[in-house]
């Protein structure tokens, strides 16, 4: 299937935002949007592994698809895993039900980096099946709305390689960073080569979009996450345009999700290195206005706490409000602070996606 060639785009409202454009309404898309509160993934779930509905093209299409038949979003996000990297990498990891993510055999000491991971891998090679999702994904959509990639970022990867599951202390993973930095370095600079690629490669597949997930920022001093992290994230927004430009392919906008890197978010915005940054729920509406004032270019996402989705209809309209008061309706994507959880009603899902479009829309008409 062709990788160029794509259906004409019928809703380019999120990348009109990201280029600065004025727009009639605020975009939404959700954190796993496509996931276990819908009965239909529930289905395919029930049939399927998750990692055979990650590596067959079909499925993941199918999953993909199955949020935005159903709501008005403005953005699909492609159905894979930020594990897939560790996996390519020749790292064993098997999904758990109602546990999440496990490696029977973590990176214990800096000899596994030796043993356990193969620098020869390509994601070219290794991560076709994801390639090959997004251009079939790109093609079923025929326009209805742009098609997201994504990533997890070198510390978030390193620390589920070393933790093996996830950990609240991420003691492990931080003990490599106390005890072992040069390694860690070593192990930090392997994950970013390999997600510049992963991310090149899914823009050329098709990806109209992508986002960085840096989930583990929690754990972090605002030492560590200077030393650690933040190199990293702007290697790969500096690599992957780079990469672009020499393979000539016209870039996309660039969205990072730094989770509770609240030390951290005013140097990334300053970086001018990320199109969108993406904010969790813990971010003070002047801290909000403080970011806007850095970089005027700069659009933000989120950050509804995604628990708002219990309330009542009534409630969630004002918590609607509330965010768009703050965000303002332009150079603003709506989205949750995280990831939805799998209990949450579709029908709450439903109401958030439609009160971000009515309730924008007539604010842009009153101003
Ligand atoms: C840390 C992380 C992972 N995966 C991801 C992150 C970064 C975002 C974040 O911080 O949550 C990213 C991810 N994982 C998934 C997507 C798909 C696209 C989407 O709808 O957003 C995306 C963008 C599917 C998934 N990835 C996973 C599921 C649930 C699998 C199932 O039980 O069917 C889905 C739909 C499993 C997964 N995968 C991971 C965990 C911790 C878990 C289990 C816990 C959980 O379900 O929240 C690792």
């Amino acid at each position: 299937m062709s990788s160029t060639n794509f259906p004409p785009l019928k809703n380019d409202l999120i990348l009109r935002v990201c280029r600065g454009e004025s727009v009639e309404r605020v975009p939404i898309w959700i954190m796993r949007q496509a996931g276990r509160y819908l009965p239909e993934y529930k289905v395919i779930s029930s049939q399927h592994s998750f990692f055979e509905v990650c590596r067959t093209p079909s499925l993941a299409c199918e999953v993909t698809l199955q949020p935005v038949r159903r709501f008005d979003l403005d953005a699909a996000i492609i159905f894979s895993d930020i594990l897939v990297i560790p996996q390519a990498l020749g790292m064993q990891v098997e999904m758990i039900a109602n546990e999440g993510p496990c490696f029977p055999q973590p990176l214990k000491t800096p000899e596994d980096l030796n043993t356990k991971i193969d620098r020869t891998r390509k994601a070219s090679e290794e991560l076709k099946y994801v390639y090959e999702a997004i251009t079939l994904t790109r093609h079923t959509l025929d326009g209805q709305c742009p098609l997201i990639g994504f990533t997890g970022a070198p510390w978030t990867l390193m620390s589920y390689m070393i933790e093996g599951k996830a950990s609240t202390t991420m003691s492990k993973a931080k003990r490599w960073l106390y005890s072992y930095e040069n390694e860690s370095h070593d192990l930090l600079t392997v994950l970013a080569n390999f997600t510049i690629d992963h991310l090149v490669e899914q823009i050329a597949a098709g990806a109209q979009i992508v986002q960085l997930f840096e989930s583990h920022c929690a754990c972090l001093t605002p030492d560590l996450f200077n030393r650690f992290s933040l190199p990293y994230l702007c290697q790969i927004a500096k690599g992957v345009r780079e990469k672009l430009a020499q393979r000539e392919i016209p870039s996309v906008p660039f969205i990072l999700f730094a989770k509770d890197a609240h030390f951290g978010l005013h140097d990334l915005a300053k970086s001018g290195l990320f199109d969108v940054i993406s904010l969790d729920w813990t971010i003070t509406p002047s801290t909000i206005r403080s970011l806007r004032d850095e970089n005027s270019t700069l659009t933000l996402q989120g950050n509804l706490d995604p628990c708002a989705l219990y309330s009542s209809k009534e409630n969630l309209e004002k918590f609607v409000q509330e965010m768009l008061e703050v965000f303002g309706t332009q150079q603003y994507i709506a989205n949750l602070g995280h990831g939805i959880y799998p209990d949450m009603s579709v029908d709450n899902v439903q109401w958030f996606i439609d009160a971000v479009h009515l309730i924008s829309q007539e604010m842009n008409k009153n101003k």
